[in-house]
């Protein structure tokens, strides 16, 4: 199986070497499962911090964007050092160079590619480029909820939505350098057009991860093609 994880940064980095190393070992794990595995990881709260701190100054959103990458690069080197020889050596800038050490047999490691999204985005993206079977959002909230749950306390989870709806239930997040989302609105139109089976979980034990991949069970949201009423593809794979 071809899995794509986001690694929301507020999920990895830079909490401490042992949350860090947990993450490295699941996706590790997969990998010697005989899956084919990518990570994509987010640049959490220090990349909102330089970019509070840059837009202060007078930064453009732009300039706060490319801030946010360069420090997804940094989360990203930071699971690097905590994967083994199976990754590659340093964070791929591109689809093509993940793709490729994917192809190698290699854990290919990312961070962001380019101003106006999210590493949320990069995923999706990855996903598509790389045919992936699953893409696994891990990040700080159980799933996509009908508000944000960190303001809404009666906020509640859906346990499966469309791609499509997905997109209704984002739209109105907005889109500025360092925002949050459990999924960008960029992210969403590319699950939808590439109809690649996505989870969004509570990433925050990785363990979560390693059982959604091998067993199709999890707590969070299912975002399915709009032309599909089930999860199939561990029906097919029993
Ligand atoms: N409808 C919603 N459902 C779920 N979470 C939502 C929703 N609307 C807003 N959010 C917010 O999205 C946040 C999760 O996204 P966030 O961007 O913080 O994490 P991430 O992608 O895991 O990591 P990173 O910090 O690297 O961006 C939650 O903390 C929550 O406040
Ligand atoms: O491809 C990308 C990836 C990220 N950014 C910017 O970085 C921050 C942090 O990334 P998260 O994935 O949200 O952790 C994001 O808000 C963007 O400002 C980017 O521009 N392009």
């Amino acid at each position: 199986m071809k899995i794509i994880v986001s690694l929301g940064g507020s999920v990895l980095a830079p909490r401490d070497s042992e949350r860090v190393g947990a993450h490295a070992t699941v996706i590790e794990g997969l990998a010697e499962e005989g899956h084919t595995v990518g990570a994509v990881v987010g640049g959490g709260t220090v990349a909102r911090k330089y970019i509070h701190t840059a837009r202060e100054l007078g930064a453009n959103e732009i300039e706060l964007d490319q801030l946010g990458v360069d420090t997804t690069r940094l989360n990203a080197r930071l699971l690097i050092a905590a994967l083994s020889e199976r990754a590659a050596t340093r964070p791929a800038r591109d689809y093509e160079t993940a793709g490729a050490a994917l192809r190698r047999g290699e854990i290919a490691v990312m961070g962001g590619v380019t101003p106006g999204q999210t590493t949320d985005a990069v995923s999706a993206a990855l996903a598509e480029y790389v045919n992936a079977d699953l893409l696994v959002y891990a990040t700080s909230v159980p799933g996509v909820f009908d508000a944000d749950p960190d303001e809404n306390p009666d906020a509640q989870r859906f346990d499966r939505l469309s791609a499509g709806e997905l997109v209704d239930v984002i739209a109105d997040i907005e889109m500025t350098a360092g925002s949050s989302a459990p999924v960008d609105l960029l992210a969403a139109k590319i699950i939808e057009r590439s109809g690649v089976r996505t989870v969004v979980l509570d990433g925050t034990d990785p363990d979560r991860i390693g059982h959604v991949v091998n067993t199709g069970e999890h707590d969070g949201t299912d975002i399915v093609p709009a032309e599909s009423d089930e999860p199939t593809y561990w029906a097919m794979n029993d």
